[in-house]
């Protein structure tokens, strides 16, 4: 199935998934000086409940830490957004060494890490309804940039001996999301998909100016996880990231000036 590496990476994803080619594909180089200001774009309300959190887990493409879903206690409003949507899960892409990682990049900058914020649209029934409509998806986007280490994240990554191979979880509790947030929450927006297969053209993406910092020996445990099963020879969960895609048009609007 579909990976990273040379045989099944991004450049082989169009064969099983047409829409790789699609119009609304992400992720992308967001260029600064061409994006849009947009007065009308509301300040994000991102309010997360700790209690939500259910467990952290290797999906064998990167490891996520998955929420409760089911009343609206962790949801995502405002922004460029209507109405509520709810916070699914988080998760990570990141590269083999410093200079690469993050999937979106500005103005040709490539970060370290990038984690995502995934959140569906509470109009539709459930995660795998909305993530099918172009509407159904909200994902935030914060770049990670080497510096200081990050108490939060910390937390996160004392999990990791448990999950350090793919189908490995356990249960993570207590965790807040909202401590992985930067203090500023300028963004761009932009119409795009999901950068994993399916791909779908889904997501309104919510990228933060800001990037929140980790040491580098935090970064370095990233790369301790493995994309390999246990039994499997050991390959190294590293480059789990899409480069960007063809803008084809689309306005990025940006929520500063
Ligand atoms: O739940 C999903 N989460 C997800 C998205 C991304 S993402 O990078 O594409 N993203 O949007 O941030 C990265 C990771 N990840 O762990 O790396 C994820 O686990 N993907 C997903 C899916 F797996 C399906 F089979 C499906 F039918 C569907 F609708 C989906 F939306
Ligand atoms: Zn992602």
């Amino acid at each position: 199935s579909w990976g990273y590496a040379a045989d099944n990476g991004p450049d082989k994803w169009a064969d099983n998934f047409p829409v790789a080619n699609g119009p609304r594909q992400s992720p992308i180089d967001i260029l600064p000086g061409e994006a849009s200001f947009d007065g009308a774009l509301k300040p994000l309300s991102l309010k997360y409940d700790p209690s939500n959190c259910l467990e952290i887990l290797n999906n064998g493409h990167s490891f996520q830490v998955t929420f409760v879903d089911d009343t609206d206690s962790s949801t995502l409003k405002d922004g460029p957004i209507s109405g509520v949507y709810r916070l699914k899960q988080f998760h990570f892409h990141w590269g083999a060494c410093d200079e690469r990682g993050s999937e979106h990049t500005v103005a040709g900058t490539m970060y370290p890490a990038e984690l995502h914020l995934v959140h569906w649209n509470t109009k539709y029934p459930s995660f795998g309804d909305a993530a099918s409509k172009p509407d159904g998806l909200a994902v935030v986007g914060v770049f990670l940039k080497i510096g200081a280490e990050n108490a939060n994240l910390q937390k996160v990554l004392d999990a990791f001996s448990s999950i350090q191979a793919k189908g490995k979880q356990t249960t993570f509790a207590g965790f807040d999301p909202a401590s992985l947030l930067p203090g500023c929450l300028d963004y761009w927006t932009y119409d795009g998909s999901l950068t994993t297969p399916p791909l779908l053209e889904s997501v309104t993406w919510i990228v933060c100016k800001e990037p929140i910092s980790i040491s580098a020996e935090q970064m370095a445990k990233f790369r301790s996880l493995l994309f390999s099963a246990e039994g499997e020879a050991e390959c190294c969960m590293v480059d789990n990231y899409r480069p960007p895609q063809p803008l084809k048009g689309r306005t990025v609007r940006a929520s500063f000036k």
